[in-house]
């Protein structure tokens, strides 16, 4: 990595480290501190809020989870805090999976009132709990120590929470930064494009929500031994929708945000309390009005949160140099052109008393190019979603080189090879163009959650990087590759999600009314592009209403109407048939 990509970081720490030193008020080395401690909850937030799209009210029970395991384990039983560090982490995560499985699958607004379920359920489990010291809590707990060092005053805490700060950013960054992270931030456009090209969509929810749930328990237990004593009043819902309002405001999709976004808040937080009773001349908790008022504010006038506006400021980076690497991913051994690839045997599709798709039957063999046509409605979506998996079949079966497809979900099907793009595209408008392209290639790598995190995945992620670079030229679109995918035109999206599906390496490629909203020229390039793939031996099924577009093009053609398959054949043929001229041409043909 260029070091001058690391200068603004390197200065941030510099920055950090020198402030203890520095003759500053007592009161914001303590500030300072209950900052850090609220970043690492907000970089969990950030992770499944801001990228994953789900929001939770209820991450200060975390906290709390982590501050008692260690209040509990280091005054009851003697052990050291070292240890109960890792033990607080696994009680972190042990509790929220659990709470992810039932709580990820909920959706729209049952989601968050979800989390506000169970984070005042654990708010009051705490306080009614006698080896949790009920409401009074536990006190006592002894300082963290290092050689002897004990960790005592805020001056020396502050080293240790700003270190683990850092790191989780770090971390964080990494993660995002990887195959695991781009599932991760696909979560946010539904998933379903994410899906299609193997990524795991409950478990991506699940690792950030685990994620979440364990940097909370690494604050709870920083807390713990700062204060030394441990109640549950940090532990409930305010606290939990404070921490949203930190990521709102700091810039939900943005890591660094976070601590800005905690620093902003409890910056605030300490002057409205100093100076609004004063001003107003009451004590009531008159900072929640304001901070309500704050969140409106940003959330109809700055919906990224503020750190944009901080990065504008801040010199620009240089861009990054696209990773090189040696190593190439292992290839698909193709079947041999003319044998079955694809084989629909009388899939029926019912949505209650319409039968959208009607004992349909066809095959695309290895090397051709079959297009489904008919008129609007005539089942080929929803024909396309049953070999995808999309759609469960009503009755019939699908299969894919003889393997029945039936039941299998989207991202089993991807594994056969079956890589598709979407009539209304997919794409992840602020990742770059790259970057969307790499998705297609998730099941070429391998690293998990750990490795990512740890930046040890680096020589793979270089070469599925690589991958999709090269997949990027194949179609034309290499000068966009380091521009966000949302700056392209639809005809360049299109192909992108042509890029994308080749980056999997595919043996089949469905393509959804590729041609849909396309300009005459670009037509004429994606056609000669198709054309090119197909030389190179990609079998592809593709579903058109353009019929010129479709007839120079394909193979074979198989066309529908009201459900059922009315004729299948060379084109040319396909063209005169009575019932497709009837149904479909409106004798134009
Ligand atoms: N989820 C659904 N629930 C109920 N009906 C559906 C559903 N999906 C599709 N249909 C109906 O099934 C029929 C076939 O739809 P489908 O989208 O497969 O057609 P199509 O040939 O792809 O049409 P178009 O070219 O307009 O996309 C239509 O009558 C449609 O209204």
């Amino acid at each position: 990595m260029k070091i001058e990509r690391l200068l603004p970081g390197i200065a941030g720490i510099v920055f950090l480290a020198v402030i203890p030193l520095l003759p500053v008020p007592p009161f914001w080395l303590t500030i300072l501190n209950n900052i850090g401690l609220a970043s690492l909850v907000t970089i969990g937030l950030v992770l499944l809020t801001g990228v994953g799209g789900l929001t939770s009210f209820g991450q200060a029970a975390f906290c709390g989870f982590g501050a008692y395991t260690t209040a509990v384990l280091s005054t009851n039983y003697g052990f050291s805090p070292w240890l109960t560090l890792p033990l607080s982490l696994i009680v972190g995560a042990a509790t929220a999976l659990p709470l992810g499985l039932i709580t990820v699958r909920l959706s729209g607004h049952f989601l968050p009132l979800g989390t506000i379920a169970w984070g005042l359920a654990l708010y009051y489990l705490f306080g009614k709990i006698d080896l949790l010291g009920r409401y009074d809590g536990i006190s006592g707990v002894p300082p963290v120590e290092v050689a002897g060092y004990r960790f005592l005053s805020d001056g020396s805490i502050y080293y240790l929470i700003w270190f683990f700060v850092i790191a989780v950013a770090i971390g964080a960054k990494n993660l995002l930064d990887s195959r695991i992270g781009r599932g991760i931030r696909a979560l946010r456009g539904g998933g379903q494009a994410a899906e299609a090209f193997g990524v795991n969509i409950v478990r991506a929810k699940l690792t950030v929500f685990v994620f979440a749930g364990v940097v909370a328990a690494l604050s709870g237990w920083l807390y713990a031994h700062m204060q030394r004593s441990v109640n549950p009043t940090p532990f409930g819902l305010s606290m939990g929708i404070e921490y949203l309002l930190m990521a709102v405001v700091g810039g939900s999709g943005h890591v660094w945000g976070a601590i800005f976004g905690a620093s902003i808040v409890l910056i605030m937080k300490d002057v409205l309390q100093r100076f609004l009773p004063d001003l107003i001349g009451t004590t009531a908790n008159l900072e929640m009005v304001v901070f309500g008022i704050l969140l409106v504010v940003i959330l109809q006038l700055a919906r990224d949160g503020l750190w944009p506006f901080v990065l504008k400021l801040l010199p620009k980076r240089p861009a990054r140099s696209l990773p090189t690497s040696d190593d190439k991913l292992a290839k698909r051994t193709l079947a041999p052109a003319g044998s079955s690839l694809i084989k629909v045997e009388k899939a029926r599709k019912a949505f209650g008393g319409l039968v959208a798709v009607n004992d349909v039957s066809f095959e695309v063999r290895a090397g051709q190019v079959v297009g489904l046509i008919g008129p609007n409605g005539a089942g080929k979506s929803t024909t396309f979603n049953l070999i995808t998996g999309l759609a469960s079949l009503t009755s019939g079966s699908v299969f894919y080189e003889g393997q029945p497809l039936t039941g299998d979900s989207p991202r089993e099907v991807a594994k056969h090879g079956i890589a598709r793009t979407f009539q209304h595209a997919k794409i992840l408008p602020d990742m770059s163009v790259l970057e969307n392209v790499a998705l297609g290639a998730h099941l070429r790598g391998s690293a998990g959650v750990f490795r990512s995190f740890l930046r040890l995945e680096r020589r793979q992620e270089a070469t599925l990087l690589a991958e999709a670079a090269v997949q990027l030229e194949r179609v034309g679109l290499g000068a966009y590759r380091d521009r966000p995918a949302g700056d392209l035109a639809l005809g360049q999206i299109r192909i992108l999600e042509i890029a994308r599906a080749l980056s999997a390496d595919p043996a089949v490629l469905l393509l959804d009314e590729p041609a849909a909203g396309l300009r005459h020229g670009e037509k004429q390039e994606l056609a000669n592009l198709l054309k090119k793939l197909r030389e190179e031996g990609v079998s592809v099924l593709l579903v058109e209403h353009d019929m010129g577009f479709v007839m120079g093009l394909v193979d074979h053609l198989v066309v529908l109407d009201f459900g059922t398959l009315i004729a299948e054949g060379k084109p040319a043929d396909v063209r005169k048939h009575p019932a497709v001229v009837a149904a479909y041409l409106g004798g134009v043909a």
